[in-house]
C-alpha cells in the first residue's frame, strides 16, 4: 500500500524531474562547489564551517550583510555569490521571547527561508534547512516519525513549521533536518546554563517530565558534511534522496536526567568541586512556568535518515561528554 506521505513524496519527486528538464542539471563537484551558510556565528553553524570545509568554497556572511529578519534583502545577496548549496542554520531560536516578537520570528524562520527555497529552485541549489522537535505538541506515545502530524504549542515551533513549509512548497532541492536539544561549546544553550547555575547554586529544580535526545552541533554538522558529500559525488543529482529527516542523538532522557548527567560528568572531571549530588530536584513542568509552552514528547524516530544514508547516529551522553572534556579543559 502506498501512505499519503509516499505519494506526496513522489508527486514531489516527479515535479523535480520536470523542474530539471526545464534547466539543465549544472555541473557540481567538490572542486567548484560554492557554499552559502548563514548563522556561523551560532552553535550549529560554528561547528559547520569546520565540517564543511572539506567540499567547497564557503561564503559566511554575518547577519549584517545578510539579514533573515529583511527576507527582501537576501535575493540581491544570493545572486552575488549564486550558491550551489545553501546552508542555513540561521534562526530566532529564543524560544519565550518569541512569544511576543512574532513578527521577528516569523520573519527569520518562516518568510526568509521561503526566500531560499525559491532562490534555490529558480538555480537548481540545494538547500538544507535546520527545523526543531518544536513543531510536535508532544501528545504522541512513542518517537515521532517525519510524517506525523504537527502541532506545535509555541510562536518559535509555529515560525519553524512555516519554514518547513515553504521550503516542501518551493519544490527546490532540499534537506531539512529535524533536530532536538541543541548543545555545543560555542553558544548558549542549556548544558552551560546547567554549569553555570552548578556553580552559582547549591540547589537546582528541573523539569523531569519532558522527554527528548540532546543532539551535539558537532553531529549535526559532522552528518550534514557527510550527507553533501553523498550529494556532491552524486553524478544524478535528480535521483538524490531530498526531503524531511529527523537527526538526532540516540538514545533519550528528561532534561532532569540531562542535568544529572551533565553533574555527574563533571564530578569525573573535578570541574566542579563542590558537586551537588541530591541537589538536583525533578519537578513537574507545572513548577517551572515559562511565557512557551514545551512539549512533554520530543523524542524523534531517525529510522529513516539511518538507513537512507546508511549513518550511525551515537548516544546523546557520547557527545555531553566530549562537550564536558572541552569547556573544562580535561
Ligand atoms: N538550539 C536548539 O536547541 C535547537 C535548534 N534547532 C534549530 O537548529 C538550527 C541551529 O540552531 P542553533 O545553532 O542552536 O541556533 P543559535 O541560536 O545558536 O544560532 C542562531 C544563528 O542565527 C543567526 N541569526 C539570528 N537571527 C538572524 C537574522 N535576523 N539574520 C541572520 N542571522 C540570524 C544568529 O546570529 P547572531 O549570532 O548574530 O545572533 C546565529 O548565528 C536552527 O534552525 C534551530 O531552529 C532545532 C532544535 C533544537
Ligand atoms: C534553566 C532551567 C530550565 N528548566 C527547563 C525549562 C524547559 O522546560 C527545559 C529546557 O529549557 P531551555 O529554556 O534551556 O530550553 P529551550 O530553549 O526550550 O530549548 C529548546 O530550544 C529550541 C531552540 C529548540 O528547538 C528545542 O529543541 C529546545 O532545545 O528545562 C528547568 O526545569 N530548570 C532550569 O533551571
Ligand atoms: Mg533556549
Amino acid at each position: 500500500m502506498v501512505s499519503g506521505q509516499s505519494r506526496l513524496d513522489r508527486q514531489r519527486y516527479l515535479r523535480s524531474l520536470s523542474r530539471l528538464d526545464q534547466h539543465p542539471v549544472r555541473s557540481l563537484s567538490m572542486q567548484n562547489a560554492t557554499i552559502l551558510l548563514t548563522g556561523s556565528s551560532g552553535q550549529v553553524g560554528f561547528e559547520l564551517q569546520r565540517s564543511l570545509s572539506v567540499l567547497g568554497r564557503i561564503e559566511a556572511p554575518d547577519r549584517k550583510t545578510f539579514d533573515l529578519g529583511c527576507p527582501d534583502s537576501l535575493r540581491a545577496i544570493l545572486d552575488q555569490i549564486r550558491p550551489d548549496i545553501i546552508v542555513n542554520p540561521a534562526a530566532y531560536t529564543a524560544v519565550d521571547k518569541a512569544e511576543t516578537d512574532i513578527a521577528t520570528a516569523i520573519a527569520v524562520n518562516t518568510t526568509a527561508p521561503a526566500v531560499l527555497a525559491e532562490w534555490a529552485a529558480e538555480h537548481d541549489a540545494l538547500l538544507v534547512h535546520f527545523s526543531t522537535d518544536y513543531v510536535f505538541d508532544g501528545g504522541k506515545t512513542g518517537c515521532y516519525v517525519e510524517h506525523d502530524s504537527c502541532n506545535p504549542l509555541s510562536v518559535y515551533g509555529r515560525s519553524k513549521l512555516g519554514g518547513e513549509a515553504a521550503i516542501s512548497a518551493s519544490g527546490c532541492r532540499q534537506l531539512i533536518f529535524r533536530t532536538s536539544w541543541v548543545y555545543g561549546a560555542h553558544g548558549n544553550n542549556f548544558l552551560k546554563t546547567m554549569l553555570r547555575l552548578m556553580r552559582e547554586r547549591d540547589e537546582l529544580r528541573v523539569v523531569a517530565d519532558q522527554f527528548g535526545a540532546p543532539t551535539s552541533a558537532a553531529l549535526l554538522a559532522d552528518v550534514t558534511a557527510q550527507i553533501l558529500g553523498h550529494y556532491l559525488r552524486e553524478g544524478r543529482p535528480e535521483l538524490f534522496p531530498y526531503g524531511l529527516y529527523h537527526l538526532a542523538a540516540s538514545g533519550e532522557t528528561s532534561w532532569h536526567g540531562y542535568a544529572h548527567t551533565i553533574n555527574r560528568l563533571c564530578k569525573i572531571h573535578a570541574y566542579i568541586l563542590q558537586c551537588m549530588p541530591d541537589s538536583i530536584i525533578p519537578i513537574p513542568s507545572s513548577a517551572y512556568p515559562l511565557p512557551a509552552p514545551r512539549p512533554s514528547n520530543s523524542r524523534l524516530d531517525t529510522s529513516k535518515l539511518r538507513t537512507t544514508f546508511g549513518l550511525q547516529l551515537p548516544h546523546w551522553e557520547l557527545g555531553v561528554t566530549q562537550v564536558i572534556a572541552l569547556l573544562t579543559n580535561r
